[in-house]
């Protein structure tokens, strides 16, 4: 549990992990390969052991000066509107006695420019149990406007294949088709089209039956990776690691995050480890001064792994309850970008060795396959414990989703379904089959 008084439980409700989804100690090369070489390890030698890349190295996925402006407007905008109704961060201590580096870090205690608001009047129990969002009135009709464009394909697809009243061989190769052209995965789209032949071949159906029992399918499918992060218990504080590629939406799902937990009572540190881009650091920044959580940067260029283990030991002297770490972003096919997040994980273990307690994998839908085999890198290579995907609400390859709960056990967390806080919910399975093939309720619920 959080620490402070007017903390509720934090329930941006997450589960452990289930027995299939692998562990941390189980898909890393990164965190286990070597543990001697990792315990031997320390700061002041790793910054040679990895080369820093250069700009011109930089990946090619690059956000552009204009998506920087517009991501840093809309997050000082969001906050306008949404602005946060307690103040539960403490002033940070002075957490800069870092051991081994060199370089100053910033730290930002925010709460002074703030407005003092009322204290946070306790939530219901109801309101802090695992799933309690995916049950509030207008969560599915969110969902559902969120997955509009990729729904409106499958939908409109299946209207168009399902003419006839029987359930025959060439309806049945239609819709394996669209199933894939939607990003589902041929596996997926053959087994879903088995099972609905199965009970239904040859026998009279509508497109809405076919649409329920392709939802029915696919929440098959997702229910197994339906588990939410509950980083209320645990150790604290608790490290979460954020990964991905270059703007898949790392910082402003930490921000969303930030914004969630803190309304709930956590305290929290956010550390600007994405220190390639200052632009990140300035759009972190600002969702930390909403969201009332410390801040830690670095200079423009700065060793990563020397702002991990700073934010780390910070937040242990605070005893903060919570550390969310931004990297920057990485190509998942570039090896020496990819080493430097082991470094940046040797980093945080010489200061809490049964860290990071989470390493999220934030994952752009609007890439549809490619996304896949970020999956695939950053699994092994990060020790990835779940998976938050973004961008769902412009793109209409969010079946994308489903190919990668088929393939990969690993817990789907979040899903964006736009820029503001509140566009990032809890992965509800059903919810998720439902608005994506455009039904009009939330019809297999848990
Ligand atoms: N429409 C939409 N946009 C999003 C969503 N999540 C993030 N974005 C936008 O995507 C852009 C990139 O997001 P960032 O959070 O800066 O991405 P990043 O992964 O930190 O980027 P790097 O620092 O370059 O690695 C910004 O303009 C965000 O506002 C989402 O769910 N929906």
């Amino acid at each position: 549990m959080f620490s402070d008084a007017s903390n509720t439980e934090l329930s941006v409700p997450i589960k452990e992990p289930a027995g299939e989804s692998p562990s941390l100690s189980e898909n890393t090369t990164l965190l286990d390969a070597e543990p001697e070489t990792v315990a031997e390890a320390t700061i002041d030698d790793t910054p040679e052991a990895v080369e820093t890349p250069s700009e011109t190295e930089t990946p090619d996925i690059a956000i552009s000066e204009d998506e920087t402006k517009a991501a840093l407007a809309l997050a000082e905008d969001t906050f306008e509107e949404d602005t946060p109704a307690y103040d539960i961060t403490e002033n940070p201590k002075d957490g800069s006695d870092s051991a081994d580096n060199t370089e100053a870090s910033s730290t930002l205690d925010v709460t002074p420019d703030l407005p003092v608001a009322a204290p946070l009047e306790a939530p219901a129990q109801d309101d802090i149990s695992p799933m309690a969002e995916t049950k509030k009135p207008g969560f599915f009709a969110r969902m559902t406007q969120g997955l509009q464009r990729s729904s409106s394909k499958l939908a409109d697809g299946i209207s168009s294949v399902f003419t006839k009243k029987k359930l025959d061989d060439d309806t049945l190769e239609e819709l394996e088709d669209l199933l894939i052209s939607s990003d589902l995965g041929a596996s997926v789209a053959m087994r879903v089209c088995d099972n609905i032949r199965k009970d239904r071949f040859d026998k009279e159906v509508t497109d809405e039956e076919i649409k329920q029992a392709l939802a029915q399918e696919i929440t098959n499918v997702l229910k197994p990776r339906e588990e939410i992060l509950d980083l209320s218990d645990g150790p604290s504080p608790r490290v979460v690691l954020f990964v991905g590629v270059n703007g898949s939406g790392k910082t402003t799902t930490i921000g969303k995050i930030a914004s969630k937990l803190s309304a709930q009572g956590a305290n929290i540190l956010l550390a600007a480890g994405d220190t390639f881009r200052a632009a990140a650091v300035e759009q972190l920044k600002v969702w930390a001064e909403r969201a009332n959580a410390g801040f830690l940067s670095r200079p423009d260029g700065a060793d990563s792994a020397g702002l991990a283990y700073d934010a780390v030991k910070q937040a242990t002297t605070e005893n903060r309850d919570l550390v969310l770490i931004d990297t920057a972003g990485r190509l998942q096919n570039r090896t020496e970008l990819m080493d430097e997040l082991a470094k940046v994980v040797r980093a945080i273990r010489k200061i809490e060795p049964t860290a990071p307690h989470e390493v999220i994998l934030v994952l752009d839908a609007t890439v549809g396959q490619n996304a896949l085999s970020q999956v695939e890198a950053f699994k092994h290579t990060a020790g990835v414990t779940g998976l938050v995907m973004t961008k769902l609400d412009g793109t209409a390859k969010g079946g994308v989703l489903v190919a990668i709960a088929d393939k990969h056990a690993l817990p789907i967390h979040f899903v964006g379904i736009g820029e503001k806080a509140e566009d990032l919910h809890p992965f509800s399975a059903s919810a998720f089959a439902n608005a994506l093939v455009g039904l009009s309720d939330d019809v297999t619920k848990q």
